[in-house]
């Protein structure tokens, strides 16, 4: 499938994921790691999906979103209860998800009022209290001390693997990346214009197709685009 942005495309090719398993998604600023979570998420629509997409299934996601703002005044227990009532007090959830994010010392406070660092350890435990499948977490690191930062990575792992759920994470620092990874995925920028000097060939686009398309070598196509400098020609 594949969303365009603006001036900034992303073209995502077919996967897959399995249960007990983080995924960690890494890529430089701007590559559209937030928005291959966004689709996951079904937050953003793709413009188009090839056929293979059809029969893909239904999944239950929970989203923790890359930034946070909260205007609530209410108190962060009265967040919990009524956005995740049953995970916040159940024993197995606290232990491993509110104890190692001190969400106690928390509790009695607005939302509005917590800082950066404290909504990023919220928004994250109520990311985790949502039943799902798939846990969809953008930068949970953000704003976090490297204490904090270690506590996040561990409640992450302990709470996919020992409920066998999924998670995609976004990530940028890389001791929190290579320990939360079972599996990584890199978002990157494909430069063509480089790559088509490199190996000499020119790329014009299909207006059927609606992809960039090698031109064969020596073809009519191919001189004309070499003898105008044109490499990489996609059209006015
Ligand atoms: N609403 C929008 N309109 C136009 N362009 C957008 C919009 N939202 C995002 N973009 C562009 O899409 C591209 C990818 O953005 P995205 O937030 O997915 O990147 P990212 O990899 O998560 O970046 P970062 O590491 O900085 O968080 C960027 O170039 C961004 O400017």
């Amino acid at each position: 499938m594949s969303i365009t942005r603006g001036k900034f495309k992303l073209r995502v090719m077919e996967g897959g994921s399995i249960d007990s398993q983080i995924v960690v998604v890494l890529g430089e600023n701007g590559t559209g790691k937030t928005t291959f979570l966004r689709l996951l998420a079904g937050s953003l629509r793709p413009d188009r999906v090839e056929s293979s997409d059809a029969g893909m299934p239904e999944i239950n996601v929970s989203y923790k979103a890359q930034i946070m703002q909260s205007v609530s005044t209410f108190t962060v227990r009265t967040l919990l209860h009524r956005r995740i009532p049953d995970s916040y007090t159940q024993p197995q959830f606290v232990l491993v998800v509110m104890e190692p994010l001190q969400i106690d010392k928390l509790m009695d406070k607005p939302v509005v009022k917590l800082s950066c660092g404290e909504l990023q350890r919220v928004s994250l435990c109520l990311c985790l209290g949502k039943p799902a499948d798939v846990y969809l977490i953008d930068e949970p690191s953000a704003n976090l001390d490297s204490e904090q930062r270690l506590a996040a990575s561990e409640v992450i792992k302990r709470f996919i693997h020992l409920g066998k759920k999924t998670a995609f994470v976004v990530e940028h620092d890389i001791t929190m990346a290579t320990y939360l990874a079972d599996r990584s995925l890199l978002i990157c920028v494909f430069d063509w214009s480089e790559l088509v000097h490199q190996l000499d060939i020119t790329v014009r686009w299909d207006p059927t197709k609606k992809i960039p398309w090698i031109n064969k070598l020596g073809s009519t196509q191919d001189r004309e685009q070499k003898a105008a400098g044109s490499y990489f020609y996609l059209g006015n």
